[in-house]
């Protein structure tokens, strides 16, 4: 399987429609890959918390209309990221959206962690709470968004609905770039699963953003990952991998659910 990470340069010196051409663009130069994998909030920027409202589209907006075109025409798979939603309980959320490879909504996701603690998305935007996998015709994608990585539980919910890829979109700044690539080799190891996560590159909003998107295996080893700047990260794997790694080492099945919590 072939997939292909574009890690989106956002920058403010771009608007959200020239970029969204420019993004368009890009998906269909990776004619040949199986899935083609795009950042959280690319249109604004994460970390664009003024932007959030005004850029905000509802789920079948201009995003999914360029994004559904581009998949089609590409005939790949594509997580086309996240996008400020616009809910029709007015409300925003972290949207993120899949297509099929004839350019079909084959799901979307709103984030279930907001990053803020009491600022930024986490008080201007809605949680999402629906878990979301996808069945691809070589793997079973579990999708999360960015802060969700810190997040395991939701993995394991993943694993138990069937996922095997994790595919994790993610505007992740500079500051923590460590916990980034660490926590994708965690959720890889711990899980036995593949991790594909796309950041964003450039400065958006004062927040230099990590880059150094990733390609991790259900070993843990980094299969491939990208510099800082813009840059397509294309990687091939086996996926029948992770159910090889489950059968030959088969920590999974030594999960002990249900633990109390202990009394002090
Ligand atoms: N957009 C985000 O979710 C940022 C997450 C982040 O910066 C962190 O977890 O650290």
């Amino acid at each position: 399987m072939r997939a292909s990470l574009i890690q989106i340069a956002v920058n403010e010196d771009e608007t959200v429609e020239a970029r969204r051409a420019r993004v368009a663009a890009l998906v269909r130069a990776q004619a040949g890959a199986d899935l083609v994998v795009l950042p959280e909030l690319w249109t604004t920027g994460a970390f664009a918390f003024g932007e959030f409202g005004t850029a905000a589209e509802p789920l079948r907006g201009p995003t999914h209309e360029a994004m559904a075109a581009a998949a089609g025409d590409t005939g790949a798979w594509l997580h086309a990221g996240s996008v400020p939603e616009r809910g029709p309980d007015g409300r925003l959320y972290n949207t993120s959206l899949l297509y099929s490879p004839s350019g079909d909504l084959a799901a979307s996701y709103r984030k279930i962690h907001r990053f803020g603690f009491d600022k930024g998305e986490a008080v201007l935007m809605g949680a999402g709470h629906e878990p979301v996998t996808v069945r691809l015709p070589e793997t079973t994608v579990g999708v999360a968004t960015c802060y969700d990585l810190r997040f395991p539980e939701l993995f394991r919910t993943l694993v138990d609905a069937g996922a095997e890829t994790f595919v994790v979109p993610a505007g992740w700044p500079e500051r923590r770039r460590s916990h980034w690539t660490l926590l994708a080799q965690a959720r890889a190891v711990e899980n036995q699963a593949f991790v594909l996560a796309c950041g964003t590159a450039g400065t958006h909003a004062g927040v230099p953003q990590a880059g150094h998107s990733i390609v991790v295996d259900p070993w843990g080893e980094v299969l491939a990952q990208a510099g800082a700047g813009e840059e397509v990260l294309t990687v091939e794997f086996d996926p029948a991998r992770a159910a090889e790694t489950r059968e030959q080492f088969p920590a999974l099945k030594d999960r002990v659910l249900g633990l109390e919590t202990p009394r002090r």
